[in-house]
């Protein structure tokens, strides 16, 4: 019962949250449910306000108004790094690993940054690595991994962080075709063995469709449809931006 009960719970909270930049209003009273232990996705064209929405999350940004709630906690005052204590963690569209580091050393880094000691931070980090299937390249340099590799590494240190919610940004960008069906895999995985709740930008509606519950759709920093994936995706305004797409 508590199981159940807990799915029906948002994870995360935003309401009525505006952001300016200048006077470009990039979001504009944007409510959003995030419901634990589900995958979310926001959709919408170019400009629309979707990694403007995760920055707001991750606190890089600063609302004009509205505000953010982790499960209970309001966390719209608190810095980005208070903000990643409490478990939230983002991946980058364009991977960010250290990369004269080999890939146990860029995991290790986000772990001992916690506290921890070193031989402590190797072991962990070597779960984080073999989760992520790059267990053959733990001690490659960063800088040697082909994309999808880095996108793997990208989500070995956000899982270093021990994340309760992950903002996944174009996770498949740049990622050869082939290669995509793992990492989708991979994500799925983090939710059910895992219980990490994934808000996730992501272009390729055909990548949503296999990984993403609920959605919702951003125009001009608006929302213009919410509801189940299948739901948003149907929705006229939706079908004519992706259209392009041939799913959607
Ligand atoms: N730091 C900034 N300074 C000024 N304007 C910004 C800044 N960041 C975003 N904007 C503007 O805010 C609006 C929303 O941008 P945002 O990058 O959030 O959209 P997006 O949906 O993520 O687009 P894309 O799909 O192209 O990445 C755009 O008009 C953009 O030009």
């Amino acid at each position: 019962m508590q199981f159940r009960r807990t799915l029906m719970e948002p994870l995360l909270q935003v309401d009525q949250l505006t952001v300016t930049f200048g006077g470009i209003v990039a979001l504009r009273d944007v409510d959003l449910r995030v419901m634990s232990g589900r995958t979310t996705a926001i959709l919408g064209p170019n400009g629309a306000g979707k990694t403007t929405l995760f920055n707001a999350v991750a606190g890089v940004v600063t609302p004009s108004s509205g505000r953010i709630l982790l499960g209970d906690a309001d966390i719209s005052a608190e810095r980005p790094s208070i903000r990643s204590k409490r478990g939230i963690a983002r991946t980058f569209q364009i991977t960010q690993p250290f990369s004269g580091l080999t890939v146990i050393e860029n995991v290790m880094v986000a772990i001992v940054s916690r506290g921890v000691g070193m031989a402590e931070a190797r072991d962990e980090a070597a779960d984080y690595v073999d989760f992520v299937g790059l267990g053959a390249k733990l001690d490659a340099p960063a800088r040697t991994l082909s994309t999808g590799q880095r996108k793997r590494l990208e989500l070995a240190r956000a899982l270093a962080t021990r994340p309760r919610l992950l903002l996944l940004d174009e996770v498949t960008g740049g990622v050869d075709r082939p290669s995509i069906p793992e990492i989708l895999d991979l994500i799925r995985r983090l939710r059910e063995e895992r219980g990490i709740t994934v808000l996730v930008v992501e272009h390729n509606m055909e990548v949503l469709f296999g990984l993403a519950d609920d959605a919702i759709f951003l125009n001009r920093g608006e929302v213009v449809v919410r509801g189940s994936m299948q739901e948003v995706a149907e929705h006229d305004a939706v079908r004519r931006i992706y259209l392009g797409d041939g799913d959607a």
